[in-house]
């Protein structure tokens, strides 16, 4: 059993060689500290007010952390206030009920601080290691450890469980369903401590998926660049791939632009003829986009609107984000109907696509550079795992930093949020009224309508629920690099207007129940979409939330569950459903006669099923067993009963 957990947990925590070895050398003697190597003493177990008996391996003097090892195997580095002498604890139940029987799992105390956790597919030390309970003066609490343990919290612990968790417990209490076991997060909650912990995979460990060799946690603070955890399990077609997509990107948008320029974009006219290489360059291009980026980020900064958390970092911090999109795109239309209003031509967007597309393209590369250039200076725990290689290209690709900013101005969320999503929406409308002008419309087409609408309601909607955003995998997990500057400034707004653009010179007449149709399936899709996003991103902020109450959870070993019904019972990912429904939504106004406006379709598809698949091995690595078991219950991923 202990191995098992053992290779489930390590899968999350791996450390360089080089690493480890320095991390050694810095603590070949151990100075004059409370505990020695080889003492067996109570070490706390991160995101948890648990204690469990664990061994001293050595002490760093440099970040000042004991190393220690579980009684499975699992390391970790920890503060010496998370460290007590074995002799202030007493066991108070060791015994653990086999029975997966809901009713035996139910505590029975009510004390608020009380939480409960499932006795099987628990934590590698959680399962390993003997739980055990502190002695201590009066003010202590009981906790109740689900029927397995009773674990005695300090009066530190009690009122950081009171102040942040509050009534949760009580609340899970009440709503303690059969099926429900979720309560491991309110005690992560109860805990926003600081760079407390750093996980580390054990060295000898045998990994439960030796294919994906996992990034490490990161080193302590001061460590340097060179200390930062490697990345050795790379995707996107590793180092030759990151090659490939630096080259590949850029030219497939121009080539794009090109090929709906033209009056028959099929493929069978590939190569498109190149325009003279001047074409692509205009200085007042670059300029108008210049100014763009800077209007947004100026909005950006307006103490308008409200400052949301972001998830734990892993040390523990949360980051502020100022979430005002809506403001931003509301002003924004504001700015843009004063200007129309003035006189500017807005389908200067239109006949200048390419260059405005090349000045954008050379701004996210300046960027990108930028944001390597800075990692290499960002202290080895803000950097994303996996954008680390130690391959520049990879890494300039990838992304290093995974929240890089400027003060509070947070470059990542900016970026992803506001220029290219709602200069989307500004190019869309440019098209409406180029199709206008070149096809000498009063109106709109009924097409161009559509594609206006759900794309803007889907941006609008992003930015009414920004704040979800920050628990998406970009946010929470990916490095901003070029990838991401990339797909934000340049993919985004002048690939997902592609058909719009299309419908310029492409014309569709649509059938009102053809347009009906269209709605119906564009309302399903985001009912899909908006439902699920809603319903991960409520569980992730408040576990305990009582309008989820009904859902049942899994408890991983992070000590965050994962939904098992509703919306993601369904299927594993049922926002990635709704959204290709709604993909489907956008093409179809745009006919069949060329394959281009399908493009945002197959790219889609092909996006989601990679990062499906990448988030799989990404919470497999996170969530071990758990996981196995989620994806044993819910075994489709996308679309029920296909794929
Ligand atoms: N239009 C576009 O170009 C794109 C749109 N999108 C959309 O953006 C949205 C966000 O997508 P994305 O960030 O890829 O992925 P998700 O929002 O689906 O986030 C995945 C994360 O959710 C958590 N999670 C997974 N399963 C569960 C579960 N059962 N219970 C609780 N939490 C779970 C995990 O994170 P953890 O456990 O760490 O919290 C996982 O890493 C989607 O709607 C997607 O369609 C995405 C890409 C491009
Ligand atoms: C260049 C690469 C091939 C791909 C780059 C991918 C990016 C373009 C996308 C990655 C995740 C995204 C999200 C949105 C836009 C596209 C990118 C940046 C999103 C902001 C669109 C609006 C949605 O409502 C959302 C859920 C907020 C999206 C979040 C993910």
């Amino acid at each position: 059993m202990g191995n098992s957990h053992q290779s489930r947990f390590s899968t999350d925590i791996h450390i360089p060689y080089g690493t480890q070895q320095a991390s050694q050398e810095r603590s070949v003697t151990m100075p004059a500290t409370k505990y020695q190597t080889g003492d067996t003493v109570m070490g706390r177990w991160p995101g948890s007010s648990l204690y469990y008996e664990v061994k001293v391996l050595r002490f760093d003097t440099r970040s000042h952390l004991y190393t220690v090892i579980y009684k499975d195997g699992t390391e970790l580095e920890l503060r010496e206030q998370d460290i007590k002498t074995a002799s202030g604890f007493q066991t108070r139940s060791r015994s653990r009920s086999r029975s997966r029987s809901p009713g035996r799992r139910r505590s029975r105390s009510r004390s608020p601080a009380r939480t409960t956790r499932r006795s099987s597919s628990r934590t590698a030390a959680a399962v390993a290691a003997a739980a055990i309970t502190e002695s201590a003066p009066s003010t202590r609490r009981d906790i109740k450890l689900k029927d397995t343990l009773e674990v005695r919290l300090t009066q530190e612990d009690t009122k950081a469980a009171e102040n942040n968790s509050n009534n949760k417990h009580e609340k899970k209490e009440e709503n303690n369903t059969a099926s429900k076991v979720n309560e491991s997060e309110a005690k992560v909650e109860a805990e926003p401590v600081k760079n407390r912990y750093n996980l580390r995979r054990r060295k000898d460990d045998g990994d439960a998926k030796p294919a994906e060799s996992q990034p490490e946690q990161p080193e302590d603070k001061e460590a340097t660049v060179a200390a930062a955890p490697a990345s050795t399990s790379l995707d996107f077609g590793g180092k030759i791939g990151a090659y490939f997509w630096l080259l590949f990107l850029p030219a497939w948008v121009l080539f794009v632009i090109l090929q709906v320029n033209l009056e028959d974009p099929s493929l069978a006219n590939f190569p498109p003829q190149l325009p003279p290489l001047e074409a692509f360059w205009d200085a007042q291009a670059l300029g108008f986009v210049i100014l763009w980026i800077l209007f947004q980020a100026l909005l950006h900064v307006l103490p308008v609107g409200k400052l949301s958390e972001g998830m734990p970092l892993r040390s523990g911090e949360r980051l502020k984000y100022r979430t005002n999109g809506l403001f931003a795109i509301v002003a924004s239309a504001a700015a843009v109907a004063a200007a129309v209003y003035q006189g500017v031509d807005l389908t200067y967007i239109h006949s200048r696509f390419l260059q405005l597309a090349t000045a954008t393209l050379l701004i996210s590369v300046l960027l990108s550079i930028y944001l390597y250039t800075r990692s290499r200076y960002a202290p080895s725990d803000q950097l994303a795992l996996g954008g680390n290689s130690g391959n520049l290209v990879y890494d300039f690709f990838k992304g290093r930093e995974l929240n890089p900013r400027i003060k509070s101005f947070d470059l990542k969320f900016f970026c992803e949020m506001r220029p290219g999503l709602i200069g989307w929406c500004l190019i869309n409308f440019a098209m409406a009224l180029a199709e206008m002008k070149n096809q000498g419309l009063d109106a709109p087409s009924y097409a161009m309508i559509l594609v206006n609408l759900f794309q803007l309601l889907y941006v609008v909607d992003g930015l009414w629920n920004e704040e979800a955003i920050l628990t998406t995998m970009d946010l929470m997990h990916d490095g901003f690099g070029f990838m991401l500057a990339f797909g934000d400034l340049v993919w985004v707004p002048f690939t997902y207007t592609l058909q719009a653009y299309y419908l310029v010179g492409h014309p569709n007449p649509l059938s009102l129940p053809a347009v009906a149709a269209i709605v119906i399936l564009k309302l399903a899709g985001f009912y899909i979409f908006r439902k699920s996003n809603s319903e991960k991103n409520a569980f992730r902020r408040n576990p305990s939330d009582p309008k989820l109450s009904h859902l049942k959870t899994i408890p991983t070993a992070t000590g965050k569950s994962l939904l098992v019904s509703g919306w993601w019972g369904v299927v594993r990912h049922p926002n990635y459903l709704g959204d290709l429904i709604m993909a489907l939504a956008w093409s179809l106004p745009c006919g069949f006669n060329h394959l281009l406006p399908w493009y945002y379709m197959i790219y889609f598809i092909i996006l989601l099923v990679h990062r499906d698949s990448r988030d799989m091995s990404d919470c497999r690595r996170k969530y071990g067993s758990a996981w196995d078991k989620y994806c044993r219950t819910v075994p489709y991923r996308i679309i029920p009963r296909v794929y």
